[in-house]
């Protein structure tokens, strides 16, 4: 990659029945601003998946259903990410549960655990149900390692270009 005014293209992409969720998503959209990073909030039914290749981070949000299930809108971008195996994709995943299940936040694990091996997975965050403001913190933490890992990205792969 070339010393350039080159943008990385980000995007933020959730799931959400009650809300929470995209509260959490539209949360980290604030911090993703207030530390200079544009990104684009998407919900999941308007993710362009075809343009997937074309994004270098993603940060995916879910709630879990059944017993730790990823959501059924969310298989296809799980399947995708998991196919193109791309491992200068940056990506984080982020989600909401209720710790009366046995497995609280589960889908976040599942996305988490296939992100790791075929991504460069950078964090994850589990809120418990409805964002509290205590969680901003938490979400400005996240996109500080989005920051730091991009900056990583960027000079590892500079050098590879000399
Ligand atoms: C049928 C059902 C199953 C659920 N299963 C789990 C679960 O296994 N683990 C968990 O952490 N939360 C579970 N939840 C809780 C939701 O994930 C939680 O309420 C979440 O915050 C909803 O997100 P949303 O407001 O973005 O839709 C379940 C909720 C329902 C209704």
């Amino acid at each position: 990659m070339a010393l350039t005014n080159y943008r990385p293209k980000r995007a933020i992409v959730y799931t959400s029945v009650t809300g929470n969720t995209e509260q959490l998503a539209e949360m980290l959209q604030t911090a993703m601003l207030n530390q200079g990073l544009q990104s684009m909030l998407y919900r999941i039914e308007d993710f362009p998946l075809t343009a997937l290749t074309s994004f270098d981070t993603l940060l995916i949000g879910t709630y879990t259903w059944g017993s730790g299930e990823i959501p059924e809108e969310m298989r296809d971008l799980y399947e995708a990410i998991e196919r193109l195996d791309r491992k200068e994709l940056q990506t984080a995943a982020f989600g909401t549960g209720d710790s009366f299940f046995a497995e609280f936040c589960g889908a976040v694990d599942r996305f988490r655990d296939m992100l790791y091996m075929k991504t460069q997975l950078v964090a994850t965050l589990k809120v418990e149900l409805m964002p509290q403001p205590s969680d901003s913190r938490r979400c400005e933490k996240l996109v500080e390692l989005i920051k730091l890992q991009g900056m990583q990205l960027f000079f590892s792969e500079d050098q590879g270009d000399r």
